[in-house]
């Protein structure tokens, strides 16, 4: 993998997604569909979201210690179609643990949120949806994807760039995120979106990733195309379940 210009804080969730390895039995998934929970959101009159549990994040200051299956009930009642749990344990305060238990509480689909390098990494926690990074897996995305959809996992890929998209679309991708914050810098900029998101072909379901905070945001990014947001941060900080609702609830 290219690592140049990569932040040293991802540098350093990188290596500790490389020592912890994975892979367990080789899983088998019986997914709960995301293209299905969307569309009901949408008949629902709610902005289709996915509410992340994100105890914390090397951008993040001070960590949520509340039970995180609470918090994913609380997001579920404010609306969120789908949910997000890291599962990362040394950046951002996850667990496998924690995304089974989450999973076992609710009835909308669970992105497992990870540094997935390889195919022994897709044997660690059944989930409904799986992310790959297409920056991180580099040549080897299409294979994953193949490995990822073997088990019965959907697909997200996340990207940053246009030349990204088309790597994920190549690789059969039909679901693809465009993360707003820059895995250099770390910083956030919803101009991101705005300049990717016109790469990505009709057909495929395209996420916003990362940096949304207002409703104002929320327009900005379905302006721009976006059939889902996922969002982390601003939904943590504060009451779950009102931010969540006030985030699904920012239509036009
Ligand atoms: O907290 P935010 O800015 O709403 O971002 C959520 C999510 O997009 C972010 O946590 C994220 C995007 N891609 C990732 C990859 C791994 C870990 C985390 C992420």
């Amino acid at each position: 993998m290219n690592t140049d210009g990569i932040a040293p804080e991802v540098r350093s969730i990188l290596d500790a997604a490389r020592s912890r390895g994975g892979g367990g039995d080789r899983l088998s998934v019986d997914p709960r569909s995301l293209a299905d929970a969307f569309a009901a959101a949408e008949a629902d009159g709610r902005v289709p979201l996915v509410a992340e549990v994100k105890p914390t994040s090397p951008t993040t200051e001070g960590e949520r210690t509340d039970d995180p299956v609470a918090l994913a009930r609380e997001m579920v009642a404010g609306g969120a179609a789908a949910l997000s749990v890291l599962t990362e344990p040394d950046h951002f305060g996850g667990s496998p643990e924690t995304l089974e238990r989450v999973r076992a509480a609710v009835d909308v689909p669970v992105l497992r949120k990870d540094f997935v390098l390889d195919e022994a990494g897709l044997d660690v926690v059944a989930a409904d949806v799986i992310l790959l990074i297409a920056r991180f897996v580099g040549d080897d995305l299409a294979d994953l994807v193949a490995a990822a959809r073997d088990r019965g996992f959907q697909v997200l890929v996340e990207t940053h760039t246009r030349e990204e998209v088309e790597a994920a679309v190549a690789a059969g991708a039909d679901v693809v995120g465009v993360n707003n914050r820059d895995l250099a810098e770390l910083d956030v900029d919803l101009g991101t979106f705005e300049r990717v998101a016109p790469a990505v072909p009709e057909g495929v379901t395209l996420i916003a990733e990362s940096g949304v905070t207002t409703t104002d945001d929320v327009r900005r990014m379905r302006r721009a195309g976006a059939d889902a947001l996922l969002v982390g941060s601003a939904i943590m900080d504060g009451n779950v379940r009102e931010n969540t609702h006030r985030l699904t609830h920012a239509r036009e």
